[in-house]
């Protein structure tokens, strides 16, 4: 490793450095609510997910992942703060051993106990996910996080699957799921300039963070921290905590869609 990297605090989970050597637009943030900015220009965010385009859930050793189809526009966003339209690549999550922290972004300082990601590129102006990471304008990123409380019916379909996935580096079918599902019914949101959260953590990503979470149940999130970062046949470490420290928001806006 070049030696300017070798000197930055490192991340346990991911061995990669907490900050980007000239990062300027890096995430998770924390969004302070009162200094959001309404812009009116801002659209409704359109999302058309068509739930056959769903291939498998797997567990990548870091978190679990639904992946997608994204051959075609068959699952996109458009509208909200985008140009392009953005198509579907997968969906993940990030949570905390307890339920006082999971979530990545924070508001006004507060976590919620996980996350959900929802992942899609910009197959308009680029020929491949792999290349749209490395691009401005590449990827846009759905933020929802998860509260506590009623038992949430489109998730458990997942929370199912889970315990066949317990190990890193499994992986099952998973033929029908519609994630738009798991988005909440409310259609504001923020949205600002930022950054994958883990590795290779290009500054790629328009972020949409809605502003309402979506309640789960303590057994479904207890669920999530029952995977393992670990493969079969290692000594057993649970998944949780697979979250990024907060970065500096440095010369950034964060805009919201709503008053
Ligand atoms: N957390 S994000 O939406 O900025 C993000 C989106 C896409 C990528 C590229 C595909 N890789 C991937 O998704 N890896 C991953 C996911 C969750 C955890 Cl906990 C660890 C690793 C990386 C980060
Ligand atoms: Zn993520």
């Amino acid at each position: 490793e070049p030696n300017s990297l070798r000197c930055l605090p490192v991340h346990p989970l991911w061995q990669s450095p907490l900050t980007i050597p000239g990062g300027t637009r890096q995430s998770p943030i924390n969004i302070q609510w009162r200094d959001s900015v309404y812009d009116p220009v801002l659209k409704p965010l359109k999302v058309s997910y068509d739930p056959t385009t769903c291939l498998h859930i797997w567990n990548n050793g870091y978190s679990f992942l639904v992946e997608f189809d994204d051959s075609a526009d068959r699952s996109i966003i458009v509208g909200g703060p985008l140009e392009n339209q953005y198509r579907l690549k997968q969906f993940h999550f990030h949570w905390g051993a307890i339920n006082e922290w999971g979530s990545e972004h924070t508001v006004d300082s507060k976590f919620y106990p996980a996350e959900l990601h929802l992942v899609h590129w910009n197959a308009v102006v680029y020929p491949t996910f792999e290349e749209a990471v490395m691009e401005g304008d590449g990827l846009a990123v759905i933020g929802v996080f998860l509260k506590l409380g009623a038992h949430h019916e489109g998730l458990q379909t997942l929370v199912d699957a889970l315990p066949a996935i317990k190990h890193k580096d499994t992986i099952i079918e998973f033929d029908v799921f519609d994630p738009s599902c798991l988005l909440p019914s409310c259609p504001d949101y923020w949205t600002y300039a930022g950054s994958l959260t883990t590795p290779p953590l290009t500054e790629s990503v328009t972020w949409i963070i809605k502003k309402q979470p979506i309640e789960v149940d303590e057994n479904q999130l207890e669920a999530f921290r029952m995977l393992l970062f670990t493969s079969d046949g290692e000594e057993e470490k649970r998944m949780v905590d697979n979250f990024r420290p907060l970065q500096p928001l440095m010369d950034r806006t964060v805009r919201s869609s709503f008053q």
